[in-house]
């Protein structure tokens, strides 16, 4: 791509980001929408790379494309569909067709009935089980961790791993008559899920059951009756789900009200990805700062650290919804990738991570360009100057990234202590190189609104990188041959079938699980 090509040539030699910084870059570098303020002015994208990074948007089409996807049109093209989570949470006119029928009846209704559902489900149950995985795991695992303070419905548990401890624990100590068990799978036949399923209808006879699912004969084969299903269509991608039946544990946690103003949040935000022009586009904007860093500047990996403890979970959902989107090495028409695919994402909150890896972040030789997010306010009365600790470190990590401390500067610092060759030694040790990227994502307060705002700008980020590499975001080959190869290994590690077939290595291993 010859502006990526453009982009390297002027990022060598570019300035350092101390100086380009100013109060107009401030403002030219950052955007904001509904309370939500994006600052990537802590990078070394100068007006110029600015310009050519935009430019990349209109040559890849992403405007096309982003109508494309929210006219239902199939552009998850290797499986054939359409790619609508945007109309799990469109609004009450919405019209959204597929294949000339609207959607938006049927998404309706089963909002309605999941409203019900909740309703009823947060008076007789003390207790949720949710069994799912990926998709169908990590999205209401993720939200019901975030949402605590509005958490006033029974407790909710989250089974995933085939593990059996997962589930053997979640089920430890738990009254049947009032616990639910939801047995949350797309495909209803993922075999982590329906194992903990059956395990957990063993273990718990006269729990009640409900499913999440898009194969209704399967959920009925299960044994499960049709008004505790809660159905959706192929065109949501299971890392896409969780604004709706896959949130169905979320809404019971914290109420269908609450529930609503996330669905709203995650809308807020669609309207501003399609209205709003790229240069103050807020998933454009960090699209763009990721392409900045990972594909020009060839940073492999990016992390997320929020300063929030009840986001613990964010950085684990985002590796799912950004790796399995954009972790593809072929584009749309099945060529080679001419560039790398996404990067590697990870992450921890903050203050932990602080205590941890940020050492590596400082002072390793690989420079990982850092997401900070932050609340302008906590949820705890009597503990704010615990927050206002907790926004100074945040800010405080990526002054220090861009800053760093010259060899002269630690050197003072070490002041009489050491002098000679052993002063240098010394000083050496605490250099900190600087001039490392970051950007910071600050909002008000983490409602169920502002939740659905961030998850939702997220999603349209990982399409506008995916777009303008080229991937399909939407599908996931990659994790399949290991699922067939289990498969195949399952009934050699029971002693049914020879692992004669295997490689030495496999073999060697087999016998001393087996
Ligand atoms: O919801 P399910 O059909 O059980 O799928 C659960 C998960 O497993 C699959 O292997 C995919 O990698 C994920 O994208 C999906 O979310």
């Amino acid at each position: 791509m010859e502006t990526l090509d453009e982009l390297r040539a002027r990022a060598e030699g570019a300035p350092s980001i101390l100086e380009l910084m100013d109060d107009a870059r401030v403002r030219a570098f950052s955007a904001e929408v509904d309370g939500l303020f994006f600052d990537w002015s802590k990078t070394k994208v100068d007006e110029g790379s600015r310009a050519l990074l935009l430019r990349l948007l209109d040559e890849r089409g992403v405007a096309a494309r982003r109508d494309a996807m929210f006219a239902g049109e199939k552009i998850n093209e290797t499986e054939g569909r359409a790619v609508l989570h945007t109309a799990l949470r469109a609004g009450p006119d919405a019209v959204v067709e597929v294949d000339g029928v609207d959607v938006m009846p049927g998404v309706r209704e089963t909002l309605e009935r999941m409203r019900a559902f909740a309703a009823d489900a947060r008076k007789r149950f003390d207790d949720v089980v949710n069994i799912g995985i990926g998709g169908s795991d990590l999205g209401p695992a993720m939200g019901v961790l975030a949402l605590a303070p509005y958490h006033d419905g029974p407790r909710c548990n989250f089974v995933s791993n085939v593990d059996g401890a997962d589930i053997a624990d979640a089920l430890e100590g738990l009254d049947p008559e009032r616990t639910l068990v939801i047995v949350a799978s797309k495909t209803f036949t993922t075999t982590e899920t329906m194992t903990n399923a059956a395990t957990a209808r063993d273990r718990l006879p006269g729990a009640t059951f409900a499913a999440l699912s898009s194969d209704l004969e399967r959920t009925e084969a299960f044994g499960i009756p049709a008004d505790r299903v809660f159905g959706f269509e192929d065109w949501v991608g299971g890392r896409y789900s969780m604004w709706g039946p896959i949130g169905l544990s979320l809404m019971i946690a914290i109420g269908p009200e609450r529930f609503d103003e996330f669905l709203a949040g995650g809308r807020a935000m669609d309207g501003h990805f399609r209205d709003a022009p790229w240069a103050r586009n807020l998933p454009a904007l960090l699209a763009l700062s990721g392409l900045w860093h990972n594909q020009v500047l060839g940073c492999a990996t990016r992390a997320v650290l929020p300063y929030e403890n009840r986001l613990a979970r964010l950085p684990a959902y985002l590796q799912q919804l950004e790796m399995e989107s954009n972790g593809k090495r072929v584009s749309m028409d099945g060529a080679e990738l001419s560039e790398h695919s996404g990067p590697v994402v990870w992450g921890e909150p903050g203050t932990n991570g602080q205590h941890a890896f940020y050492q590596l972040i400082h002072q390793g030789t690989r420079v990982i360009p850092c997401e900070f997010m932050v609340a302008r306010e906590g949820h705890e009365p009597g503990l704010e100057h615990h927050h206002r600790l907790l926004i100074a470190n945040c800010l405080a990590q990526s002054e220090a990234l861009m800053r760093g401390r010259t060899h002269a500067e630690a050197k003072v610092l070490l002041g009489e202590k050491f002098e000679g060759a052993e002063l240098d030694r010394q000083a050496a040790h605490r250099v900190f190189p600087g001039d490392r990227p970051s950007t910071t994502l600050v909002y008000p307060k983490l409602t169920p609104f502002v939740l659905g705002q961030i998850v939702a700008l997220y999603e349209h980020r990982v399409f506008v990188e995916g777009t303008v590499l080229g991937i399909n975001s939407f599908d996931q080959w990659g994790v399949e041959l290991g699922k067939e190869l289990a498969r195949s290994l399952e009934p050699i590690l029971a002693g049914e079938e020879s692992a004669d077939g295997k490689d030495a290595s496999t073999r060697a291993l087999v016998e001393r699980l087996a």
